[in-house]
């Protein structure tokens, strides 16, 4: 898996101007609130069994109704019912919910409308729900609405896998806290610092130490050294959120810094302590581990929204079967039939038994995370764009636009292949069509069913 501390990824972007590409609760045991769109019963999650009795978890099984399109709104009264608004008014100041507004969002998604009730309780949570569902917009009105900007203080902390997620997620937070139309809205005192890897240190030391930003978006590693040289303390840290929480656990480069912030996070009074992710593998047994390390409070709050359905409905699958050295000309073939709007082609880091084989990688531009973050930016300021990416641009990257999703090289387990599809259909109460499209040799065929198996989708072949 591509690490956020290995500076030097594969990692190539080709920006082409191509033609026509989201209940208080009176129980203090774990929850699992699980709601589905769809209702086959033999598409039941196939969880791994926990090692604990299953009595200790309290099982709440809700039937609620599809997401509210603005397309299938009936009357006003429904809409200001069911809206964000409604969902966070009393909590969240207002000048961030006329932000919120402005920005465009005004329904929630189906995450945000199940799990904002239960994190204005402040209790801890795991947010577990499909790609590009948005849960950064869950947890960041939540610290919205805990955060006290005439505090002078370090009140929330979101750690992320990678710098370009921390990115990302930190200018979503700076829009929010930003100047609205509305007069004396602005709020002067929220500050957000983005404490990543690869970025100077040396001029967040200094402003650590002049004035704590409100809310800090970190990577491990940056922040494991501010936290060593005690510029950061956890005391006042009323939130902690781990994004991506199941790529952060199965990195080896990270899961002992990872531990060891949630342990001394523990023992902090007034905290609130959320995971989110779209694939949490035996979350069963992930929910056992928060309560058993002290991760999490006992009265967790696990919400899984769209459990048989991993991965966006609006995504179309497609694999083509072709030999490895037709590899390049199917691509381009591809491309061109398909005609994206804007498009993700994932390739794998080679491997280093492929090195010392003298094979060459599929990408040929090795690039720093500066560059990298360049890239992003490019991306994000409009125009078609065909990215070439490893599975570094897999998690968390929010790029709308993107209609096509190519996997040059099949991904190497479901959950990458999940991750690298949620890169497309992130438009939420969209219903145009999005495609991921798997170049792979015959003898790859049953390794994709596989996925299709585990991920319960269905792949189309093409013929081209
Ligand atoms: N209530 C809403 N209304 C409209 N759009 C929304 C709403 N909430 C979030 N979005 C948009 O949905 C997109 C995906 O959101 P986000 O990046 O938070 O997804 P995510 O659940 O974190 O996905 P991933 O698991 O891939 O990281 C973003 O472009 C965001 O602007």
């Amino acid at each position: 898996m591509a690490s956020s501390s290995s500076s030097s990824t594969q990692f190539q972007m080709l920006q082409l101007q191509v033609h026509p590409w989201k209940l208080p609760f009176s129980c203090n045991k774990p929850l699992t609130l699980t709601t589905t769109t769809l209702t086959s019963p033999s598409l039941v999650q196939r969880s791994s069994t926990p090692p604990f009795r299953s009595s200790s978890i309290c099982t709440h099984q809700t039937s609620i109704s599809p997401i509210t399109s603005s397309s299938s709104r009936s009357t006003n009264e429904e809409i200001d019912h069911n809206s964000l608004r409604n969902i966070c008014e009393g909590f969240v100041p207002d000048h961030i919910l006329h932000r919120v507004e402005e920005v465009g969002y005004l329904m929630p998604t189906e995450i945000q409308r199940q799990a904002l009730p239960v994190l204005f309780s402040r209790r801890d949570c795991i947010l577990h729900a499909q790609t590009g569902s948005g849960k950064t917009l869950a947890y960041l009105l939540l610290i919205f609405s805990v955060i006290n900007t005439q505090r002078s203080a370090v009140q929330a902390l979101i750690v992320v896998p990678t710098r370009e997620l921390g990115m990302q997620v930190a200018k979503v937070a700076r829009m929010l806290a930003g100047k609205s139309g509305q007069p004396g809205s602005e709020d002067k005192s929220c500050t957000i610092m983005a404490l990543l890897d690869g970025g100077t240190l040396k001029r967040q030391k200094s402003w650590l130490k002049s004035e704590p930003p409100t809310i800090i978006v970190a990577t491990l590693g940056s922040l494991c050294q501010m936290l060593e040289k005690q510029m950061i303390k956890l005391e006042s840290m009323r939130v902690l959120v781990i994004d991506e929480v199941d790529f952060m656990f199965n990195s080896s480069h990270q899961v002992s810094s990872l531990r060891k912030l949630l342990i001394s996070y523990s023992s902090i009074n007034n905290r609130q302590t959320i995971f989110a992710s779209a694939s949490i593998p035996q979350h069963r047994r992930f929910l056992y581990d928060c309560i058993q390390q002290k991760w999490t409070k006992a009265d967790v709050v696990h919400i899984h929204a769209n459990p048989v359905q991993p991965m966006p409905p609006r995504i179309q699958h497609r694999f083509l079967i072709c030999s490895r050295s037709e590899r390049h000309s199917a691509l381009l073939s591809l491309l061109q039939s398909d005609a994206p709007q804007s498009a993700i082609v994932f390739v794998n880091v080679q491997s280093e038994k492929s090195k010392k084989a003298g094979n060459a990688p599929a990408t040929t531009e090795k690039i720093n995370f500066n560059s990298r973050a360049a890239s992003f930016s490019e991306l994000r300021q409009g125009g078609a764009y065909l990215l070439v990416a490893t599975d570094i641009a897999g998690r968390g990257v929010d790029l709308p636009d993107t209609t096509h999703i190519y996997n040059f090289d099949l991904p190497k387990d479901a959950v990458h292949y999940l991750h690298r599809a949620g890169r497309t259909g992130r438009k939420p109460f969209s219903e145009s069509k999005c495609v991921v499209t798997s170049i792979i040799t015959s003898e790859e065929r049953f390794v994709l069913q596989r996925y299709e198996n585990e991920l319960m989708f269905h792949c189309d072949e093409l013929f081209l």
